[in-house]
């Protein structure tokens, strides 16, 4: 059994000796693969959700102010100390241990759990660190630039280090960010120099519970008790499927200008004290730079989103404090639940072959997160989750908590998979004379209307095919893409990293090289419109197909077990049978045929082929224990499906 904190700390010396032994014991700590300095000259991680945990050193009279002992009758007051609740086993993989107090009939224990990331930073990692192991390691500016979604979620007990994070990547993304533009600027001008490539704008958003209010309103207006008074921020879904809150929309020129907002953003947060944190953050903030490529206006705005999410607080730490917190908790928690689920289901389907159900409307705050875990979104996208725990042994059953909500959303690599099968819609199937001529044809296209536009020519329509041999297109395909290139590969490309290559592949005669960069973004769009159909088609079908399969097995197994009961048993028509047991269950046949997964139909089957069996030899009605086997069945599958449902939600 766990011991309290104040158990623990009144116990001190005996968990830091059990803790001292098992250190003794460990080899070193192994350290990252790459010095930080060299980070940015490495390839970048190709994953789509990255998760780090983090843990910091005990501030200076932070354990006195915060636990408490209790002495024994005549005793003197225990000094609180410090012992250190969290170990780091490995840098990367991330591998932190959660030394866990507890005691037994026996005596005191000190329980050590491992739980394991992509990266683990120790107490004396700093903010740089951090910001390059997971924003330049995964090219989170790179692919905000090039119109993808970057995203950076810190979540974590109150207190544990979520804001001191979260600030620290925001000021250096802030620094940062201006000069990567400018590189990738000049690169698309190709020299040409553009002023002003990108337009950034900032909002900033805070959602508490189901309430979202502007954090870069100033909040200046009080009711009649002093709180400040904001006005509610709707966010739903629109007609065209964006989630678009109605939020003031900051142009920011430089980095001081991004800074400045942050800060005084930042200083309009709602905070209180709670039992771990003076000035703890009761809400989500959530800032988005929204990334404008003015001289790609097809192509779709690029978003970094920084979350600093609310201190996920237990029951014990909430339960002091009034009615309206408590329910803030819990909303918190809830949100915090709905985010994990959403999560975890973008992980499964990085690793799975074909569709999971990504849950990301059953919150504001998942709603948010839109462009993350949206399947139909063809903008490309990166999360990193980082999980913060607090350095102290008497907060080691929420650290487990914490690390235990967060391992899961560790992306396992993709199951290998064969190639598709051809088909000659879905540029995924195409090889590379075919990627090569559809290329060719399309910027023949742009070309020809360009050239109608300008001359006002009368091209007939079927001239287009003996027109593309004789159409300068002013780019060469062959470097566009070149031997052992097909659609495939042009398809994982971003919309810039494409119009850079077909920059690179001009000719002499190219001409004006800003139509060049719209042709070639508008041929991109082309192929990621024809990969997304195909996908949503294959979608489609994945999803007929398993209905499909359960439904029969549903029936395969009631129409066989119908036949088997009236054969031998009750006499009755197979029909009849049948009819029955549709007729009886109440039942859900989706939620049944969840729990004979579950039970396995093995297990099922003969589960009620043994009662029926019984029923029989006692003379007992057939019918009724077949129909009590069912429900025993039903009502196990539902008690671990809630006690499963309980224990997660108690991780948070
Ligand atoms: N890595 C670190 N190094 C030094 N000090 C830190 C570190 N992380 C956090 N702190 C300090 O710990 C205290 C609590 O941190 P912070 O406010 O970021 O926690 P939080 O998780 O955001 O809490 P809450 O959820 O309650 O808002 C602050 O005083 C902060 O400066």
């Amino acid at each position: 059994m766990a011991t309290s904190a104040t158990l623990t700390t009144t116990q001190l010396p005996h968990f830091r000796s059990l803790l001292e032994e098992w250190l003794a014991k460990q080899p070193p700590a192994t350290g990252f693969s790459v010095p930080f300095e060299d980070i940015a000259k490495t390839p970048k991680v190709s994953k789509d959700v990255v998760v780090a945990f983090r843990t910091r050193h005990p501030l200076p009279g932070e354990a006195v102010g915060k636990f408490q002992s209790t002495p024994a009758d005549g005793e003197d007051d225990v000094p609180v100390e410090v012992c250190i609740g969290i170990t780091v086993k490995s840098a990367e993989p991330g591998v932190f241990v959660a030394h866990v107090p507890g005691m037994k009939w026996s005596g005191f224990t000190l329980t050590h759990k491992e739980y394991i990331a992509d990266l683990a930073f120790g107490p004396d990692t700093t903010n740089e660190e951090v910001y390059q192991r997971t924003v330049v390691a995964n090219d989170l500016l790179h692919l905000g630039l090039s119109g993808g979604v970057g995203c950076i979620l810190a979540y974590g007990q109150t207190s544990s280090g979520k804001t001191y994070t979260m600030e620290g990547i925001e000021s250096r993304i802030a620094r940062d960010l201006f000069d990567a533009a400018r590189v990738v600027g000049n690169r698309l001008s190709y020299g040409q120099n553009e002023a002003d490539f990108f337009e950034f704008s900032v909002t900033f958003l805070e959602l508490q519970g189901k309430h979202a209010t502007d954090l870069v309103e100033p909040n200046d207006k009080v009711d009649a008790s002093g709180n400040v008074v904001r006005k509610d921020v709707a966010i739903h879904e629109d007609k065209a499927g964006n989630v678009k809150p109605r939020l003031i929309s900051t142009i920011v020129r430089t980095s001081t200008e991004l800074e400045e907002l942050i800060t005084s953003s930042l200083s309009h947060r709602r905070t209180c004290a709670t039992l771990r944190n003076a000035a703890s953050s009761r809400s989500h903030a959530v800032l988005t730079i929204h990334i404008k490529n003015k001289s790609l206006p097809y192509t779709e705005d690029g978003r970094l989103i920084l979350v600093d999410l609310a201190g996920s607080e237990r029951y014990e730490d909430s339960k002091a404090h009034d009615k309206q917190r408590m329910k803030e908790s819990r909303e918190n928690n809830e949100s915090l639940m709905n985010l994990k689920e959403s999560v975890r289901a973008k992980a499964k389907m990085a690793a799975e072959d074909g569709f999971v159900h990504i849950p990301w409307r059953s919150n504001k705050l998942t709603m948010l997160l839109k462009p993350i875990f949206d399947v139909e979104s063809r903008q490309p996208s990166k999360a990193v989750i980082i999980a913060h725990v607090s350095p102290h042994i008497q907060d080691s059953i929420h650290s487990t908590n914490t690390l235990s909500y967060a391992t899961p959303f560790r992306t396992v690599p993709a199951k290998p998979r064969g190639p598709l099968a051809y088909d000659s819609e879905d540029p995924r199937t195409w090889d590379r004379a075919q990627t090569h001529a559809w290329l060719t044809s399309e910027f023949a296209k742009h070309t020809v209307a360009e050239k109608v536009q300008e001359e006002k020519a009368d091209f007939a329509a079927n001239a287009l095919a003996s027109l593309n041999e004789r159409l300068d297109l002013g780019l060469d395909i062959d470097k566009v893409c070149p031997e052992g290139y097909t659609a495939r590969n042009l398809g994982a490309l971003y919309t810039t990293e494409f119009v850079e290559r077909c920059l690179a592949a001009r000719t002499e005669r190219t001409g004006d090289m800003g139509i060049l960069k719209n042709r070639a973004a508008e041929v991109i769009g082309q192929l990621f419109y024809l990969i997304m159909s195909a996908k949503t088609r294959t979608r489609t079908q994945i999803m007929k197909t398993r209905k499909k399969v359960k439904m029969q097995a549903y029936g395969k197994f009631f129409v066989v077990r119908a036949f088997t009961l009236t054969c031998e048993f009750s006499g009755e028509a197979p029909k009849r049978a049948v009819g029955y047991e549709d007729e009886d269950e109440d039942d859900d046949p989706m939620v049944m045929i969840d729990a004979m997964e579950y039970h396995t139909l093995e297990k099922w089957d003969t589960t009620i082929a043994a009662a029926i069996a019984k029923a029989v030899e006692e003379k007992t009605d057939v019918r009724e224990a077949h129909s009590n086997a069912t429900k025993g069945l039903m009502e196990a599958w539902r008690v671990d499906v809630a006690r499963r449902q309980s224990e997660s939600k108690a991780l948070i």
